[in-house]
């Protein structure tokens, strides 16, 4: 199958007065998978969707491969989409819904078929060409959905929230096949989630979307461990964010917090911002004073199987704090008055 990549240059688009792509610039590697991750409303469909040709006409640039396909019908740019509904025809077959697309660019019925079965293998359900779609499961209507883009032969596929009407257990079974699916046909990928846990799991990149803005792109652990602003912090992850100021002199650097405690800061000799990001997995609690560590009061514990999650009042606000649990382990209780000991090797300023 044929890879291509997508180059998107300094897109605007609006809905009458209203813009709600403000700028956007976006560099997908051939056979990436890509995700545009971001809450409801900044905009990730109508990005999406423009990469389609669906919408209003934007401005600036969508190269597919080397193509601009601004002002492009979406038949002639050789896009595949998958939706959230899955948009079976209810009528026809499992078989006659994935040779629709085939018919539809009038391939002779002899390479239709073989191609209809090859794209039922490839999604786990050839034993079900001849059901049709209410006689089917969401995930099996999902796959069919799939099975229908891909055998057209895309150059891109793009998915916008395909596993969102799946229930739990299903849209993690679902994620993977799709992954694997993905890396078999090697096909360049969007796919577009409100959910991090999907988009973190999936794709070998993202774009975190906010109020029609890319806010960062890179891995997903690149974006959890060097969020580039407070929006992405937050967004990916439970963060603790404190705020203060940065003091460095020949001795080092420190963070100081609202409240006056003093976390250092290795090798942050250069770091500028007032707040301080520290991930819950960076942070133990316990009972004595020491160095690097602020004092709190516990407000509030969770049990949570594998770890206890605390909320205790420190450093001016509020610090989610995972402790793992083992048999035997000692509890705080709601009202102790505790010590957090950041480790601050990898704490974020901004
Ligand atoms: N047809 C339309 N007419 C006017 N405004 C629209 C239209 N479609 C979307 N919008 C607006 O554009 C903005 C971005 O919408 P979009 O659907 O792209 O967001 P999203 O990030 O995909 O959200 P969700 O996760 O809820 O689908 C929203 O403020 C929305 O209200």
């Amino acid at each position: 199958m044929k890879k291509a990549g997508i180059k998107i240059e300094d897109l605007h688009l609006s809905f009458g007065p209203t813009e709600v792509l403000k700028g956007v610039n976006l560099d997908i590697q051939p056979g990436e998978f890509f995700a545009f991750l971001g809450p409801s409303g900044s905009g990730k469909s109508t990005l999406l969707r423009s990469i389609a040709g669906f919408g209003p006409q934007p401005r600036g640039r969508i190269m597919i491969g080397d193509r601009d396909v601004v002002g492009l019908d979406p038949w002639r740019r050789n896009v595949g989409m998958v939706f959230q509904s899955y948009a079976l025809w209810p009528h026809m077959s499992v078989r006659d819904n994935v040779a629709f697309g085939l018919r539809e660019r009038r391939l002779p019925a002899s390479t239709i078929g073989p191609k209809v079965m090859e794209g039922l293998e490839l999604v786990g359900l050839a034993h079900l060409a001849d059901r049709m779609p209410n006689q089917l499961s969401g995930g099996q209507q999902q796959r069919v959905a799939l099975a229908r883009t891909v055998v057209t032969e895309p150059t891109v596929l793009l998915l916008d929230e395909p596993l969102s009407n799946l229930d739990a257990s299903l849209r993690v079974q679902m994620r993977r096949e799709l992954l694997r699916l993905q890396r078999k046909l090697g096909l360049t990928t969007i796919f577009v989630t409100h959910d991090q846990e999907e988009a973190n799991t999936t794709s070998d990149r993202m774009a975190v979307l906010d109020g029609g803005v890319i806010q960062q792109i890179g891995s997903p652990q690149e974006l959890y461990d060097r969020p580039a602003n407070l929006f992405v912090a937050r967004f990916l992850g439970t963060a603790n964010i404190l705020e203060g100021r940065v003091e460095s002199d020949a001795s080092g650097a420190r963070f100081r917090t609202a409240t006056g405690d003093m976390l250092a800061l290795p090798g942050g000799r250069n770091a500028a911002g007032s707040n301080i990001v520290l991930r819950p997995q960076n942070i133990s609690i316990q009972r004595e004073a020491g160095a690097n560590a602020l004092s709190g009061k516990v407000l509030h514990r969770e049990f949570l199987g594998s770890q206890i999650r605390y909320l205790v009042a420190a450093g001016g606000t509020e610090i989610v704090v995972d402790q793992s649990h083992s048999a035997g382990r000692d509890w705080f209780e709601t009202g102790a008055e505790v010590h957090l000991q950041a480790n601050t090797e990898n704490a974020v300023v901004l």
